[in-house]
């Protein structure tokens, strides 16, 4: 069984102390497993940035208890006076510093934008910053619960989809690490597992911060459920031997027209998946949308730093001022998309119309 602590990568804490955001370091996994506590918003956006919390659905909570963290410093600090004019003035302002972290994954903007527009609705209602951070973390852990209940869904539609005895390709991480709930392209493999149905799960390592490696093989094996550990260049030679029935993969951005934006390295998962014909599935909640974007060609995509490239945990592995580039996604199209699985359902080609009349 899934390990229920990682059921929620990140969390709010309150003590006589003080209160905190809560993770689990992920760059230190799976050698270590180290729970941090955050006091400031500017630790939690540190956090989201070097992905000591990542994975779509994960930093939005995290940045969501981070807006409620940047405020209740200010109540703690400043008390009485500060009015509720300049606590939205702050919020709006934490919420820019959240904001600018990472530009991919959608669910970052959504969570933040649904909390300023929570300031909004009830600033005529509270008598002040207090009464206002209360009400924006009830928001925060209905983002939370929300996000838990759509991959148990997301679980269920997309284990139907499973064989006894397939063999399911994933990319990156997009398990419990990285949501609020069992995860989403894990989700189904959770619940096939779990109801009995003998899955097997090739995991590919994923360069350059090997998320599959050092996050979902750990996750997996700590679930027991069985897997298969391969380099990123073996995907193809796999399936090319009949070796993958399926691909369930996650998301950080999906377009209007269906086009998805993922882990750099999907793209290529696609297109093979697409010429041995190897149904390949994107698992993302509605939170992962933005249908203000009318393709993939709008989504922005973060560019790292290079010494993720040249370096792997410390060790030098190019040389010294090498040209580097080092995008954290790429845009599969949709027509190499199978389906699109969330909580409100399975979505197949032509996405746009589905998605407009659904949400
Ligand atoms: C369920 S969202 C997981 C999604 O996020 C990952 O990116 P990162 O590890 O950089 O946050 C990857 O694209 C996963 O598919």
């Amino acid at each position: 069984m899934l390990d229920q602590r990682l059921l929620q990568p990140v969390w709010w804490e309150e003590n006589e102390q003080g209160v905190y955001v809560g993770l689990i370091d992920q760059t230190l996994l799976p050698q270590q497993t180290k729970h941090l506590r955050l006091t400031s918003e500017v630790e939690v956006a540190e956090a989201i940035r070097a992905l000591r919390v990542r994975g779509a659905p994960a930093i939005g909570a995290a940045a969501a208890f981070g807006l409620v963290l940047g405020l209740a410093r200010q109540v703690r600090e400043r008390g009485e006076t500060l009015g509720l004019v300049e606590a939205r003035e702050q919020l709006q302002a934490i919420g820019a510093l959240l904001t600018t972290t990472r530009p991919t994954a959608v669910n970052l903007a959504w969570a933040i934008k649904r909390l300023l527009r929570c300031v909004d609705e009830n600033f005529a209602l509270v008598r002040n910053a207090q009464e206002l951070q209360r009400v924006l973390l009830a928001e925060a852990r209905a983002i939370v619960q929300e996000d838990h209940d759509a991959c148990e869904r997301m679980g269920e539609l997309g284990a139907a989809l499973l064989a006894e005895g397939d063999t399911v390709l994933t990319h990156c991480n997009a398990g419990a690490l990285a949501t609020m709930g069992i995860g989403t392209a894990l989700a189904p493999i959770y619940v096939a597992h779990n109801a009995g149905k003998r899955v097997h799960v090739l995991v590919d390592e994923t360069r350059p911060l090997l998320q599959g490696s050092r996050l979902t093989a750990w996750e997996l094996q700590r679930a027991g459920v069985p897997l298969t550990l391969i380099t990123d260049n073996m995907a193809g030679s796999f399936m090319r031997q009949g070796r993958v029935q399926a691909v369930f993969v996650g998301a950080d951005c999906i377009a209007a027209n269906g086009d998805v934006a993922n882990k750099i390295g999907t793209y290529s998962v696609a297109v093979l998946a697409s010429v041995h014909q190897i149904p390949f599935y994107v698992v993302a909640p509605t939170s992962t949308f933005d249908l203000s974007l009318s393709s993939g060609e709008q989504i922005p995509v973060e560019q790292r730093k290079p010494e993720e490239v040249t370096s792997v945990r410390g060790s030098i592995i190019a040389p010294e001022g090498v040209n580097v580039t080092n995008p954290a996604f790429d845009v599969t199209p949709h027509q190499y998309i199978t389906a699109l699985i969330t909580e409100k359902g399975i979505f197949r080609a032509p996405y746009e119309a589905l998605l407009r009349n659904v949400w």
